[in-house]
């Protein structure tokens, strides 16, 4: 049995996770960490599954007072960072599905997981078909260098681009030199036309309504044009890499960057 936090339980992705945890058997939930509801029952918060598992708004006290394993986080890039660090700090393996954070924050929660040589999962897309969406992109971008990038995502998400995108855009970077793209005496007639920069490849990120998470890879060669897509339609589509990471992280100890690690 792996005892669980869930961090964010009242978020999209946070209440898909509880779903997930009612529905197996080696998982169980044993607090919550909300920015609000402090002391409160998960089965008291509404449309929330029955859980008896408290609710904490304070992390610390989260992650003294139960016998966790592991706490999944599902916040947002500020709260994220903090929780992974506390986490860590308590001997509780993180599973962040949370994006957003810096190079030097994922290079600060790598190091601290060493020194506890303690395993943590941070994957920027738990959904087996992005994950290989990525994989493919790596390896097409040995044959066509000149790639561009556009994630479309629902218009609630915080962080721009996404993280599956610049995951991407670094798992590309291992495979080719850097380029500029384009005409070399281009110009923006209007700022942010051509995108972010990602090392000479663009990255462009739409916010629309009625999307849930869909990224297009698009490589471009002579006379041909290859295009690697992954959408998700829902955020179930997500909790079978949640549940994986839950149960390879207690085998880990060290931090892995991305659900490839994990998959056979
Ligand atoms: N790795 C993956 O496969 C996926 C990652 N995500 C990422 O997960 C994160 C959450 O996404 P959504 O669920 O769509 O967002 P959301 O906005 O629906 O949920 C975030 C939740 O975090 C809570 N929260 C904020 N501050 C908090 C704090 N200090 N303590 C505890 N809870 C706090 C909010 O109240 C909210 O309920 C985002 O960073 C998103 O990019 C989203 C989908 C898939
Ligand atoms: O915020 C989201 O929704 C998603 N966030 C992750 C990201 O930033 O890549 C994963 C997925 O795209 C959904």
């Amino acid at each position: 049995m792996i005892n669980v936090i869930v961090a964010g339980p009242r978020g999209k992705m946070g209440s898909a996770a509880l779903d997930m945890i009612e529905g197996e058997d080696n998982l169980q939930l044993v607090g919550c960490i909300d920015r609000k509801n402090d002391q409160s029952r998960v089965k008291d918060i509404e449309g929330l599954p029955p859980f008896e598992a408290k609710i904490y708004e304070d992390a610390e006290q989260c992650l003294k007072e139960t016998d966790a394993d592991v706490l999944i986080d599902l916040t947002t890039p500020e709260f994220g960072y903090k929780h992974t660090k506390a986490s860590l700090e308590h001997g509780v393996r993180p599973v962040v599905g949370t994006t957003g954070f810096t190079e030097e924050q994922l290079q600060e929660v790598t190091k601290l997981s060493e020194e506890k040589k303690l395993g943590a999962v941070i994957a920027p897309n738990f959904a087996t078909g992005a994950v290989l969406m990525m994989q493919f992109a790596k390896w097409a971008a040995k044959h066509f260098p000149d790639v561009e990038i556009i994630e479309k995502h629902h218009d609630q998400k915080l962080d721009a681009p996404s993280g599956t995108a610049v995951k991407t855009a670094q798992l590309i970077k291992e495979e080719r030199e850097r380029k500029s793209q384009g005409h070399p005496e281009e110009k923006e007639t209007i700022e942010g036309a051509r995108g972010a920069d990602v090392d000479g490849m663009k990255i462009h990120s739409m916010r629309l309504p009625g999307l849930v998470a869909h990224q297009e890879v698009v490589f471009g060669g002579d006379g041909q044009t290859l295009t690697i897509q992954h959408d998700s339609m829902n955020r179930a589509s997500f909790m079978s890499g949640v549940k994986l990471s839950c149960e390879k992280v207690m085998e880990l100890d060290t931090l892995v960057y991305g659900l490839e690690h994990l998959l056979e």
